[in-house]
């Protein structure tokens, strides 16, 4: 079966790559593609306005739409896709809790599928950080993300994903973001760093230390194709559900 998509966000890194792989699919065809600067093309496919998105998806007729913008463009597309019976899916990082709170609404209505990072090797950095945590009772704990020069959010989404599972994993620890002066680290903390450079696609790290040892879990993303490949593997897995709330963990099981 050949799914159709819409990616919105198209002229931006991530919605450049998800074209890009869509092209070398058989299971995905794009039949739309959307952002605020219209005109553009993108593997040959032509960036239209996305003012126009409500009345694009009731011609177009995509499967999901591919969302990969910013936090306010996300909860409109939601909002929008709902209104239209169109599935969404959506890796746009930086929401607020209100902001999950409306993709979830747009859950009601149709399938909403969402992950702040759609790789493999993060789906399972966070298994085994989950393992490794409980089995490493009061070592400390600091994470790390690199990411590049232009990222806006930070932390990154898939830091703060990963910092919910330690919470899940041991309790809810206080977070302390970057560290200076002169007090030592309280034993519960999590020391949460972000660095931005250069054209890193993502990196990060979850060290744990005690006991005169350390474990460091880190994941690399070499390009942003990787999360492209896992959101349309995402579309392509979302498309025919019911509507409701899915994790890309559920598209790997
Ligand atoms: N979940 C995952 O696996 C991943 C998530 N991300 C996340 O995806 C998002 C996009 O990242 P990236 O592609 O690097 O960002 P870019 O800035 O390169 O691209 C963003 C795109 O969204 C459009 N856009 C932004 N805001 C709006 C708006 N209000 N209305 C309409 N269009 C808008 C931009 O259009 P315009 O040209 O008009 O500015 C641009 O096309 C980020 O939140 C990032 O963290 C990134 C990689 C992987
Ligand atoms: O903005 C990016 O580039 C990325 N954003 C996501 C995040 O905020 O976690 C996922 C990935 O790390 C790349």
């Amino acid at each position: 079966m050949t799914v159709t998509v819409g990616v919105a966000g198209a002229t931006g890194r991530m919605g450049e790559a998800v074209i890009a792989a869509a092209a070398d699919r058989d299971d995905i065809n794009v039949a739309l593609a959307v952002s605020r600067s219209p005109g553009a093309h993108v593997e040959g496919v032509e960036v239209e306005d996305a003012a126009d998105l409500p009345g694009l998806l009731e011609r177009r007729t995509p499967d999901v739409l591919v969302d990969f913008t910013g936090p306010a463009a996300c909860i409109e597309y939601a909002a929008t896709c709902a209104d239209a019976g169109v599935a969404f899916v959506s890796g746009t990082t930086g929401l607020s809790e209100g902001g999950f709170d409306a993709l979830h609404e747009a859950a009601a209505d149709v399938p909403v599928l969402y992950a702040s990072n759609f790789s493999r090797g993060i789906a399972a950095l966070r298994r085994a950080v989950r393992e490794a945590v409980p089995a490493l009772d009061g070592y400390d704990i600091e994470l790390t993300e690199t990411h590049h020069n232009a990222k806006r959010d930070a932390p990154s989404g898939t830091a703060l994903t990963l910092l919910d599972d330690i919470d899940d994993a041991r309790g809810e620890s206080p977070r302390v973001h970057g560290r200076e002066g002169e007090a030592p680290r309280d034993e519960r903390e999590i020391g949460v760093h972000a660095r931005r450079a250069g054209d890193i696609a993502g990196e990060h790290e979850v060290l744990l230390a005690g006991n005169h040892e350390s474990l460091s879990l880190t994941h690399r993303a070499g390009s942003r194709g990787v999360f492209a490949a896992g959101a349309l593997d995402a579309a392509a897995w979302v498309a025919d559900r019911d509507a409701g709330w899915y994790d890309f963990t559920e598209v790997l099981e």
